[in-house]
């Protein structure tokens, strides 16, 4: 009795502490979750699909995921999925809120979608790249004839590229499709071992279908990888189909562990002409191969992955945030001032400095995502059209951006579970299953150092241009060389100042990874060795070019919000926080390039402590603001209520190792050593 009287006032005492953070907020924060949603109507509409799915007990697990078999959680994770899909094709509301038939995909991905399949959802590589690869790849007949029966679940598709020698070298791919004029057939084979496809999501027990990325022969002439669609299991059995391929799942794996990732093997595999997706390039019945406009045409699934991927880095980010600063507020520990109450964590300057600037981060990811995918929208619009002059810069956006919101996220994340001290490293915190989901994004659509190479190739084939004399894209534009000016006074460090110091640190960096660049080929390298050697350099440009990138549509995103003058203000010390921490995080590019002096940066540093003590009061309300309700969180630490002791003893009751006093393996093992020398 003495101890739930205890407990109770723990209770009472979380309770108490995290409303009074309520208590401080200073802005509306319907007009933060507006922003976020675009649109007020959006949030309302969210909100009620969430209700419809988090109303249905089919969604419930019986027992945590951590404590059932792989095969069991594989199956937990596949029934949810296919009733989702169930759900949303037999319910016309549904429909309407979220779209018709392409809606299915945004809610699979959504932040309820992806907190519904909790380790990973086995029909993820159906929407998110089979569908996308038949849309993108295929000429209207192919999507007549694919996306109907695709888009219901009749079939269920993954997007089969890796290979277990070859993940970032597409060129390398070993798995050849050679065309046989005489049956008008292509026959798919793996030559070697390293030729097996390895790591597609789907493909293991899952997927009837997969889009097959293969070295195209013809003519006795290749002509490169060509996505193939490829029947993989029996349209009524779901058996493996005979012989010809052998597919099945590659075992456990950091996380992701129910997207049964899996291997495919061809011996002479025969598909019909028809099954290679001809919307850039087709063979002819003869064997005749007619050219792309661009040879890059055939990855464009993976720009749409990548861009779709800084969502949910962002979404990732916002959960493990709200957990962390949530469970902030009510953890007490340590004293501040001798002999006074044991302060709320979140009263330590160093713990602010941990997650302020990642709930800034979100913004940051969300402002630049949006720019991104209107991007993507208008390029992909362009090219319907035949016109392909934006196509590398798409490319060179949707890498930087993949690579830095993946990054960004998962350090963020791990943050995160640090804040939370040990807690943070329990199951129930859901800190680890968002952290092994999320790192999965640093490798995986692009490995990103590969990515951050490329938006360097773009960047120096860009200042080259510049130096010729040749007019930028928009993006890139701040590349021409421009006469030397003063470093940003003292007086002058508005956030637009900042931008601009940003700028100027990328062209310095830029300009001397080029000049050595110059120098190695000078000295009589080839360019791909002088390349290699000044690479660290390179990857480097790419990051702070992104980093420029994503301050800059945070700051324009802000200044264009249509929200009232609170909100303005918190969102505005956000996004100077993100700025103040990345330059002084990071003073050497500044300092260097002049962008910024020694001056500049103390003033910052002080900044940055005024920042946090600023943005501390609104810390929760922020949070808050994403409006991630409880279930989708799934974290004893940050539940909205605070109640945080309580859930937490809770949950560890559940463990099935304690469903019994004395586990059977005591009687087993430990007793026969424990009495072995008695
Ligand atoms: C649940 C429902 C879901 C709803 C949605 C929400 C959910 C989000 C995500 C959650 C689930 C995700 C599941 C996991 C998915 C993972 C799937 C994969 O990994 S799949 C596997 C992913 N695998 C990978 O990502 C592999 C990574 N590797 C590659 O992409 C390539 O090998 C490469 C790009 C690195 C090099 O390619 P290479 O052929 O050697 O080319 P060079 O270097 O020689 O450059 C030559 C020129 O080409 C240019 N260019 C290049 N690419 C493009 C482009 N796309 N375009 C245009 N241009 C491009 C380049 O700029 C250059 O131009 P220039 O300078 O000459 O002018
Ligand atoms: C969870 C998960 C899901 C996946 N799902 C799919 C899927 O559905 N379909 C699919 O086809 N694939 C999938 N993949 C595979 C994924 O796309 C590849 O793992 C990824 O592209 C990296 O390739 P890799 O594994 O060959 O790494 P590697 O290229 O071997 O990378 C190893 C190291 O070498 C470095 N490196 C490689 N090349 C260069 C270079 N040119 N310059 C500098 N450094 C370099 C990398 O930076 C890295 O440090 C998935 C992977 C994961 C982890």
């Amino acid at each position: 009795m003495a101890r739930v009287v205890e407990a109770s006032a723990v209770a009472r005492r979380c309770v108490a502490d995290i409303t009074a953070e309520r208590a401080k907020c200073s802005f509306p924060q319907h007009e933060v979750t507006a922003v976020l949603d675009g649109g007020e109507d959006k949030t309302q509409q969210r909100r009620k699909i969430e209700e419809l799915f988090l109303s249905d007990p089919e969604f419930l697990d019986a027992v945590r995921p951590e404590y059932l078999s792989h095969e069991d959680r594989y199956a937990n994770e596949l029934r949810k999925a296919c009733h989702m899909i169930g759900k949303f094709n037999n319910d016309e509301e549904i429909q309407q809120l979220v779209g018709q038939m392409e809606g299915i995909r945004t809610l699979m991905g959504s932040g309820l979608g992806v907190a519904l399949t909790k380790d990973g959802n086995p029909l993820a590589l159906h929407f998110v790249m089979f569908l996308p690869a038949i849309m993108g790849q295929g000429t209207v007949e192919q999507q007549g004839e694919w996306m109907g029966r695709a888009w219901t679940g009749e079939i269920i598709g993954t997007y089969a590229q890796t290979e277990l020698g070859h993940g970032t070298f597409l060129r390398g791919l070993e798995t050849t499709a050679t065309y046989d004029p005489a049956s008008q057939e292509f026959v798919l084979h793996s030559p070697t071992i390293t030729a097996t496809k390895w790591w597609p999501g789907g493909l293991g027990k899952t997927a009837s279908h997969a889009v097959v990325m293969a070295q195209l022969y013809t003519q006795g002439q290749c002509h490169g990888p060509h996505p193939f669609i490829v029947q993989l299991r029996h349209q009524d059995t779901h058996c493996s189909l005979p012989g010809e391929s052998h597919a099945g799942e590659i075992g456990p794996r950091l996380g992701m562990n129910t997207n049964d990732n899996g291997f495919l093997r061809f011996t002479h595999h025969r598909i019909p002409r028809t099954h290679l997706l001809m919307k850039h390039s087709q063979v002819l019945e003869d064997g005749t191969y007619i050219k792309p406009h661009n040879n890059k045409l055939a990855y464009g699934t993976m720009v749409f992955v990548r861009v779709a991927i800084c969502f949910d880095a962002y979404r990732q980010l916002q959960r493990a945030v709200t957990i962390a600063t949530r469970y902030s507020a009510v953890r007490r520990q340590s004293e501040l001032v001798p002999g006074q109450p044991e302060p709320q964590i979140l009263e330590y300057q160093t713990q602010q400095y941990k997650l302020l600037p990642l709930i800034a981060t979100v913004f940051g990811i969300h402002f630049s995502a949006r720019s991104v995918w209107d991007t993507y929208n208008e390029v992909t619009g362009s090219m319907q059209e035949g016109n392909l002059d934006r196509l590398p810069e798409l490319h060179a956006l949707s890498c930087g951006l993949k690579a830095l919101s993946s990054s960004d996220a998962a350090g963020g994340v791990e943050t995160c579970r640090l804040a939370c001290g040990g807690h943070g490293y329990l199951a129930s915190s859901n800190l680890p299953r968002i952290y092994t989901t999320t790192t999965a994004a640093i490798t995986y659509e692009g490995e990103n150092t590969v990515l951050w190479l490329q938006v360097a190739r773009y960047l120096i084939k860009s200042y080259r241009e510049a130096c010729k004399g040749h007019t930028l894209r928009q993006s890139v534009s701040y590349l021409t060389p421009q006469p030397a000016s003063s470093s940003a006074s003292p007086s002058n460090l508005s956030n637009h100042a900042l931008v601009k110091a940003f700028r100027r640190a990328v062209s310095h960096l830029v300009a001397e990874a080029a000049a050595r660049l110059q120098k190695g080929c000078d000295a009589g390298m080839i360019f791909e060795h002088a390349w290699n050697s000044c690479s660290v350099q390179l990857a480097r440009c790419a990051q702070v070019h992104t980093r420029y990138f994503t301050c800059e549509k945070f700051l324009s995103g802000v200044e264009r919000a249509e929200v009232s003058e609170a909100t303005r203000g918190v969102l505005t010390r956000l996004c100077r926080l993100y700025l103040v921490f990345h330059i002084t995080n990071n003073q050497g590019d500044f300092l260097r390039s002049g962008a910024l002096s020694p001056q500049d940066m103390s003033a910052l540093e002080g900044e940055l402590a005024a920042l946090l003590a600023a943005l501390r009061p609104d810390a929760v309300p922020l949070v808050d603001a994403f409006d991630i309700h409880d279930r989708i969180l799934d974290s004893t630490l940050g539940c909205w209520d605070g109640n945080v002791y309580h859930r937490m003893v809770e949950e560890a009751e559940k463990s099935p190792l304690n469903q019994k006093d004395v586990p059977d393996a005591y009687h087993k093992y430990l007793r026969p050593l424990m009495k072995a020398n008695l």
